[in-house]
């Protein structure tokens, strides 16, 4: 039977939401510790757990079909691969930063520094595209202690919360761009392969639709419904049930993530009562 292979890393930040994502999509990974290679029991889906910065070139090269990476990690290994779908966790930035101590000019501060980073091409290349004379150190890890040390002016590198550089006395002075784990694919899947894909897919799109939006439950009023209905539209609409107490109903809807706290004003300032809100495991519109 043909099979999807998907490389995760093995070990690190995207392991274990890569992981959870299959678990919510109803796959389940016959996982042995150690073992390099799982296999799904019930999706023909075979999991090969690599490092990080190898991914890129399997999936390329059609060692692997498809992979769940950084899209940082993609830009700088420049790997030939479909970019399929923005999986939402593991954000960051890639950005350079200086020690505080430092007065930042804008970019031309950067010409004929030293640079450390573990992303030497994709610092670069934004040297390159910014006319800047500057040199890249390379170092695997640890960036941050560079400018410190004296081994660098100023870093290139993954910043999250910034706390890391906040410890190390640096400021960041400019965001190369933003990064998110992302599903990626070989541009040549063969027609079974593709398949496979899509199922995938719609089971991943399903799962991340319903973690961005959420059920509401409340009761109202008959004179509040037509005002209650604009503030929650819904998917195609809301469903209105009467309550056995008379003049009053029970309304259902959908809210996006993002309008939550804003809906819920609304709502009460309409004149909604009781309002229950409940996650949503998947959903497919
Ligand atoms: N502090 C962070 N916050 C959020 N996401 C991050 C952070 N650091 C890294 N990431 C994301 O997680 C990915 C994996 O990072 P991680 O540090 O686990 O692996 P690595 O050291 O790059 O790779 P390898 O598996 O080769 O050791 C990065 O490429 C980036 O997309
Ligand atoms: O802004 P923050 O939230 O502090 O996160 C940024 C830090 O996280 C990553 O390192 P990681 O912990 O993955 O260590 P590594 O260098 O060994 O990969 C990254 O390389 C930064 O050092
Ligand atoms: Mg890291």
């Amino acid at each position: 039977m043909v099979k999807l292979k998907v490389a995760i890393q093995k070990s690190g930040r995207l392991n274990e939401d890569s992981l959870e994502l299959l678990k919510e999509c109803g796959i389940s990974i016959n996982n042995g510790k150690e073992q390099l290679m799982a296999q799904a029991s019930n999706f023909p889906l075979e999991v090969l757990y690599l490092r990080n910065s190898d991914i890129p070139h399997y999936v390329e090269d059609g060692v692997v079909d498809v992979a769940i990476i950084g899209e940082n990690t993609i830009i700088e290994k420049r790997a030939n691969v479909l970019k399929l779908l923005d999986l939402g966790f593991s954000g960051c930035r890639v950005s350079i930063a200086i020690p505080k101590s430092e007065e930042f000019t804008g970019l031309e501060w950067l010409q004929g520094k030293k640079i450390a980073t573990s992303y030497p091409n994709t610092l670069n290349d934004f040297l390159q595209q910014n006319n800047i004379q500057a040199e890249a150190h390379v170092i695997t890890g640890s960036v941050e202690i560079a400018p410190g040390i004296g081994l660098a002016d100023a870093i290139c590198d993954i910043v999250s919360s910034g706390s890391t550089l906040f410890k190390n006395g640096l400021t960041e002075v400019y965001t190369l761009f933003k990064s998110t784990a992302v599903l990626v694919a070989n541009p040549n899947l063969d027609e079974e392969k593709r398949m496979l894909l899509e199922q995938l897919m719609f089971r991943i799109k399903a799962v991340l639709a319903a973690k961005c939006n959420k059920y509401i439950l409340l009761n109202a009023p008959e004179d509040k419904l037509e005002e209650i209905c604009r503030v929650l539209p819904g998917v195609k609409s809301p469903t209105v049930m009467p309550l056995r107490m008379k003049g009053w109903y029970s309304l259902h809807s959908v809210v996006n993530e993002n309008r939550f706290w804003e809906s819920i004003g609304a709502l009460r300032a309409a004149g909604a009562e009781g309002i229950l809100v409940v996650p949503i495991e998947k959903m497919i519109e």
